[in-house]
């Protein structure tokens, strides 16, 4: 047993669907084929209909579970509540939705026009609002204890140059996600989040660490668990927070960062120290010691 493998046991999602958003490709895909396998109907929706329909023949081939795919701009509220109609229609009502779809790049936030900046938090955070907020009208109103997962960033924390937009915008997710966890706790409805540290992805590698960078990247000299993230283990933590085994928790935000956003701690540079260093160090410390109490 390893954190390569599922964690939930079989039929854990059983009678439930859910929606994932940006579900054809990355973390969604994988999120979204984890769920398969625990016995959910997923309904997969993003912009590009043709990498869905692709996705999801391939799980659907790889599973035996239910999914479809349905086009989507999730800053269009008219599209977001077409996906909400047919995953009704075809299986009967929807029980949870993973706001996972995103835009981001690396840029100097002085280059960016307001286009740009508009772009990349019209995606995050309105396409997050939009598609919370139209599934909990419907949850509300058939007295559906639906659960949202929204994925944020460990960023939306600390805050970041570079990727600014999508720093104020994933901030923004988990205020709304803190909120409502709060008001609508009396309708059943829960919502918590996840800020993922690096898994690599085709989406995000792409855009964050384009080839001239990776190159200067050290990810095993940054995290302090020493690599990347498995999607698998994404997978786990989304499942469970989507199922009924995490009735109890809500408005919460996991970190799943092999521990990068702690290197913030100030006396962490003494990680380079050598263990010659620490026997001269610990010397001079118990001489500061002595010498203290002479003088006292
Ligand atoms: C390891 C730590 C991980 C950190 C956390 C990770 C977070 C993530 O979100 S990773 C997910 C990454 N995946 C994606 O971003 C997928 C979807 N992204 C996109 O489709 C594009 O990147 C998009 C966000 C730019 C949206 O594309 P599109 O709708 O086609 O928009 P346009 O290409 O028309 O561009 C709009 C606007 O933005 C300007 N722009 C685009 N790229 C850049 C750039 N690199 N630098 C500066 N400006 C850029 C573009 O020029 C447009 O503005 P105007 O020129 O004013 O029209
Ligand atoms: N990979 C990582 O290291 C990390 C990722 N994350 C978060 O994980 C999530 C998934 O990212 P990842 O899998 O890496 O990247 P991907 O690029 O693979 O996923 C982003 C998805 O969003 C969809 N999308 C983009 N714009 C829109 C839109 N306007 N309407 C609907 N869907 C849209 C894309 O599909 P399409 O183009 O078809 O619309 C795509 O499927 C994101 O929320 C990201 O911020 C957070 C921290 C780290």
């Amino acid at each position: 047993m390893g954190y390569k493998e599922g964690m939930l046991r079989d039929g854990a999602l059983d009678n439930k669907t859910v929606i994932v958003t940006g579900g054809g490709t990355g973390l969604g895909k994988s999120m979204a084929t984890y769920f398969l396998k625990l016995g959910a109907n997923v309904v997969i929706c993003s912009r590009r209909l043709e990498v869905l329909e692709t996705t999801a023949k391939e799980l659907e081939e790889q599973t035996g579970g239910q999914i479809l795919a349905i086009a989507c701009d999730v800053r269009k509220t008219e599209e977001i509540e077409n996906v909400i109609t047919k995953s009704i229609e075809k299986f009967g009502q929807v029980d949870g939705l993973v706001n996972n779809s995103a835009g981001n790049f690396i840029s100097p936030t002085e280059r960016l026009s307001y286009k740009a900046v508009d772009t990349v938090v019209d995606i995050v955070l309105r396409g997050t609002y939009y598609f919370t907020l139209a599934l909990g009208k419907y949850w509300i109103e058939n007295k559906i204890k639906g659960t949202v997962l929204n994925i944020s960033t460990t960023y939306a924390w600390t805050g970041s140059g570079w990727v600014v937009p999508s720093a104020m915008a994933k901030a923004g997710v988990l205020a709304m996600t803190k909120s409502l966890a709060f008001e609508w706790a009396e309708h059943g409805i829960r919502l918590n989040a996840i800020a993922p540290g690096p898994f690599p992805t085709k989406g995000a590698w792409d855009r964050l660490f384009p080839e001239e960078l990776a190159k200067k990247f050290s990810f095993e000299n940054r995290i302090p668990l020493q690599r990347v993230g498995d999607h698998q283990e994404l997978a786990n933590l989304a499942a469970y927070l989507v199922s009924d085994f995490s009735a109890y928790i809500t408005g919460e935000v996991i970190t799943l960062d092999g521990g990068e956003v702690l290197s913030a701690g100030q006396f962490n540079f003494l990680k380079e120290v050598s263990e010659d260093q620490w026997d001269a160090i610990e010397d001079q410390i118990k001489n500061a010691n002595r010498n203290s109490k002479k003088s006292e």
